[in-house]
């Protein structure tokens, strides 16, 4: 074996530093789950901007004294990840606030994405990552179908648990997405007098929907035992059925995170069903799909770098995928779309606004 040259140790050393940020990720979002159960970002909420020290944080939070210092080192190290700002002079106390990223952590905030924490660290969650490899050499269609013996839309059926999560989290990642529909693509909605979400789930988007824009009548199309979940406020129609097999006729049909469920050949089969749902382009017919285009120009490093987190999470409990724009592309040409439109901007996902 050769001699390592000072170079090269060099370049190991600063490999390993790399390797290690690698393989310690998981410290990153587990500790990101402690802070939320132990109520920290709500602590913080509450004090409406104003800094809390860590004895103030640790007497909230009802922490005993001695453990104390086991929490600055855990703020330490979200402070220094941008998850929390830590606002003392030197030698003073700690002092924290929230962050734009915290804020999202707040339970009670209706953009908060805390539900949707839980619902990735779950275990059920977390286990098929454990047997990804094993996975690449076996027949079964995810990891997940091969460590629990169900898919992920069987075990939603199966536990009222995992349905809840599941349900929680979809419908939180809705409120903050209409939030930048309403602001960022209004002129979308203008002249669309119905609409029909497909794969709704249980319409917190469709009902968001239906009162930012009230010129419009929305509906929902999900599978039957998911609509009768549904709460029925009137606001929303709730329609059980396939959409393999039928959309109800709508000016505009939404497509929102259901296309990386399937496959190529189903999204063509699907979109084939909203074609046939729409009146002509001369009259406003249109099919709004809510998804990601990965690693589009507009994009900047972290954002990519989410939506190919993104497309293994599709991979290992879903079978689906995230895509790239000319993936898109054939798809849309297949189900025999003549044009699309797709507009970025909401963070990683962007609104395609295709024609027929
Ligand atoms: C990933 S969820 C997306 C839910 C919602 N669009 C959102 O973003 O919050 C996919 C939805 O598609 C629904 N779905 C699955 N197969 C379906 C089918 N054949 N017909 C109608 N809906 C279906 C599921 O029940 C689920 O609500
Ligand atoms: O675990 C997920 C997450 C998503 C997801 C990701 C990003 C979004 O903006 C929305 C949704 O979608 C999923 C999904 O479609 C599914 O069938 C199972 C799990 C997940």
């Amino acid at each position: 074996m050769a001699h390592p040259t000072a170079d090269n140790v060099e370049e190991e050393l600063q490999a390993q530093v790399l390797v290690w940020n690698h393989i310690f990720q998981f410290i990153s979002s587990m500790s990101l789950k402690s802070v939320v159960e132990l109520g920290i970002p709500d602590v913080l909420h509450r004090n409406e901007g104003r800094p809390i020290c860590l004895s103030g944080l640790a007497s909230l939070i009802s922490m005993p004294p001695n453990r104390i210092d086991y929490l600055r080192r855990l703020m330490r190290m979200l402070v220094f990840t941008g998850c929390f700002a830590n606002v003392s002079k030197e030698g003073e106390e700690e002092k924290y606030v929230l962050t734009p990223v915290s804020r999202l952590l707040v339970k009670d905030n209706d953009t908060g994405v805390s539900p949707f924490l839980f619902f990735q660290l779950d275990l059920v969650m977390q286990s098929p990552w454990q047997s990804l490899g094993k996975w690449f050499h076996s027949d079964q269609p995810t990891s997940f179908a091969k460590v629990h013996g169900v898919d992920i839309f069987g075990m939603a059926e199966r536990s009222e648990r995992f349905n809840r999560m599941i349900n929680e989290a979809m419908a939180c990642d809705s409120r903050l997405m209409v939030k930048a529909l309403v602001e960022k693509h209004r002129d979308a909605f203008v002249g669309v007098k119905s609409l029909v979400d497909v794969g709704g789930g249980t319409g917190s988007l469709a009902a968001t929907i239906g009162k930012a824009f009230q010129w419009i009548k929305c509906a929902v199309l999900d599978l039957p035992h998911v609509v009768a979940d549904a709460p029925k406020d009137g606001v929303v129609d709730f329609i059980g059925g396939d959409m393999f097999e039928h959309v109800p006729p709508a000016d505009a049909v939404l497509l929102k995170m259901v296309l990386h469920d399937w496959s190529d050949e189903d999204c063509v089969k699907i979109l084939k069903q909203c074609k046939k749902a729409i009146p002509p382009k001369e009259k406003g017919g249109k099919v709004m799909i809510l998804d990601m285009i990965v690693n589009s120009k507009t994009q900047d490093h972290k954002a990519t770098e989410t939506q190919l987190f993104l497309d293994m999470l599709m991979m290992v409990d879903v079978g689906g995928r995230e895509r790239e724009e000319h993936e898109w592309k054939k798809i849309f040409t297949e189900a025999g779309f003549t044009t699309y439109k797709a507009t970025h901007g909401t963070g990683v996902h962007s609104l395609i606004e295709l024609y027929p």
